[in-house]
């Protein structure tokens, strides 16, 4: 895939420094992650498409003012979407100390004014009110639900990057709706959804 060509085809809005700082994300994500296991995308068309799927959802996603993502890992989705998002404040929270340091250094190295890293568990993290949660690889539904219980309300949205199993994870009665890609089946949640 070529990221770049893929992404101007979405029309997806995205800042004009986007692209740069993507560029310096990966330099750095394929550096650490010789060194530190911080994610299985060893190669750059597997971070491409890792990098292409978080960032998809700025195409449906609502303007937000904040957005928490759950156990970010080595940035996906959350650190992505704050590289294309500069007007919403991010929360990234994420445990294990490596890849909490290294979101870190990404949001230093890229001046990410934007970013705020949390190196906790969500669970240990105090209440605060999200418009957005989002959340991919992490755990299933019900639990996410669960763990996302102190930082939304019924204004907030949830968006989980889901597998085409999603339909045995969701009830009726939840509010929500698939937006699906080729690979892709993202869980929207919300009142209004
Ligand atoms: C399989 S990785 C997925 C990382 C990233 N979201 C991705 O899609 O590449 C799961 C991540 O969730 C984090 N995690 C697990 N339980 C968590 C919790 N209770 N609160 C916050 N993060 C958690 C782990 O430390 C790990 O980095």
């Amino acid at each position: 895939m070529n990221l770049q060509t893929e992404l101007c085809a979405l029309k997806a809005e995205l800042p004009d420094n986007f692209f740069e700082n993507i560029a310096k994300y990966k330099e750095h994500l394929f550096k650490w992650n010789k060194i530190h296991n911080l994610t299985g995308a060893k190669d750059e068309k597997t971070v491409d498409e890792f990098i292409y799927d978080a960032v998809f959802p700025v195409t449906f996603l609502p303007k937000c003012k904040n957005l928490l993502d759950i156990g970010t890992g080595a940035g996906f989705p959350g650190l992505i979407l704050a590289i294309a998002l500069p007007e919403t404040e991010v929360t990234l929270v994420e445990p294990i100390a490596k890849r909490a340091s290294f979101l870190q250094f990404i949001k230093a190295d890229l001046g990410l004014e934007n970013v705020r890293v949390v190196k906790k568990r969500v669970e240990e993290m105090p209440s605060e009110i999200f418009d957005i949660v989002t959340s991919r690889a992490v755990t299933d539904t019900d639990m996410l639900l669960k763990l996302s219980e102190n930082f939304r309300d019924k204004n907030s949205k949830l968006l989980f990057y889901k597998g085409e199993r999603v339909y045995d994870e969701v009830s009726k009665d939840l509010k929500h709706k698939v937006i699906k890609t080729q690979n892709r089946h993202y869980l929207l949640i919300g009142e209004d959804v």
